[in-house]
């Protein structure tokens, strides 16, 4: 029987046969959101606004049209199912697939067709790598130099690690430590720095729990819940751990098969019936 797997609470997955993620699939999309819902959700201001996307792989379309819309300082969580797309949503708001039609925009202005460097360094949206993109030879200091390599100088990129190193003083203790002997809680620390380097406005969150011990995992979402509340930060995460994610976001959104299934608050996808049997382990 071929399955596919959902998301379930914690690392325990809830496994959907293909037969019910098609059926899922049809009866949330009696609920996909019409794009006034989906704008309400962002108070009528989205900062970061998806419309129509569709994109992809080579000549291969993952994304058919999805709308998605997030205000200044607001957070949102993907949710689906296994190779439902979400990554694929990330990657295009930073420049890494095909386009085959739709927009991005950034405070109104289409950013779709930008280079990710340019993405960076003009249009403010930082991507954070999943697990394991520190390079552990490397010290802390020169780990986050690495994220400054579009600012026009080094020592631009000093001044930059610098902020860094006084905003976090657990970073600023092992600067001239080897990035490899930092915790699982501190790389992630680390990898998300890297990207402050640049100033983001936007940051796009690939799977912030996965391969953290539990303990590390709260961390990690009070300092990215810190960027969100004390700096401003617009956050667009995908989380594997639904209800952590779902906790966490202002908003949530599902995707199934490449579309959007259904939108809301964080909040009230929590408590939503279809979202808790889908996704949430009942
Ligand atoms: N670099 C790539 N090149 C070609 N196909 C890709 C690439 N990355 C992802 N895909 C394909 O795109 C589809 C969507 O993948 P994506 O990673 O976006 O899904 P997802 O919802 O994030 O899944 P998961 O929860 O398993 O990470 C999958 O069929 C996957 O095989």
């Amino acid at each position: 029987m071929s399955s596919i797997s959902g998301y379930g609470e914690g690392t325990v997955d809830v496994v959907l046969t293909a037969d019910a993620v098609a059926k899922a699939a049809s009866e949330l999309k009696r609920r996909a959101p019409s794009r006034a819902q989906i704008d309400t959700l962002a108070n009528d201001a989205p900062f970061l606004s998806l419309e129509g996307l569709k994109a992809g792989y080579g000549r291969m379309e993952i994304l058919h049209g999805v709308d998605m819309a997030v205000a200044k300082g607001q957070s949102v969580c993907l949710i689906g199912p296994n190779g439902a797309g979400k990554s694929t949503v990330l990657h295009t708001i930073f420049g890494m697939t095909s386009i085959f039609g739709g927009a991005v925009k950034v405070g109104g202005t289409d950013v779709t067709r930008m280079t990710s460097d340019k993405k960076l360094a003009q249009a403010g949206i930082a991507y954070i790598l999943q697990d394991n993109s520190v390079f552990p030879q490397m010290t802390v200091e020169e780990n986050l130099l690495m994220g400054g390599y579009l600012l026009p100088s080094p020592k631009a990129a000093k001044e930059a690690a610098e902020r860094v190193f006084e905003k976090y003083d657990r970073l600023a203790k092992r600067k001239n430590q080897r990035a490899g002997v930092l915790s699982g809680g501190e790389r992630r620390l680390l990898e998300i720095s890297r990207a402050l380097i640049m100033n983001p406005e936007i940051l796009l969150v690939d799977e912030p729990s996965i391969g953290l011990e539990p303990r590390f995992i709260d961390q990690v979402f009070e300092i990215l819940s810190d960027l969100q509340r004390k700096d401003g930060k617009t956050i667009v995460m995908v989380e594997q751990n639904a209800r952590k994610g779902l906790e966490f976001a202002d908003l949530g959104y599902v995707l199934v098969a490449g579309e959007v299934a259904l939108a809301g608050k964080g909040s009230e996808l929590l408590t939503d019936p279809d979202v808790g049997r889908l996704f949430l382990g009942g």
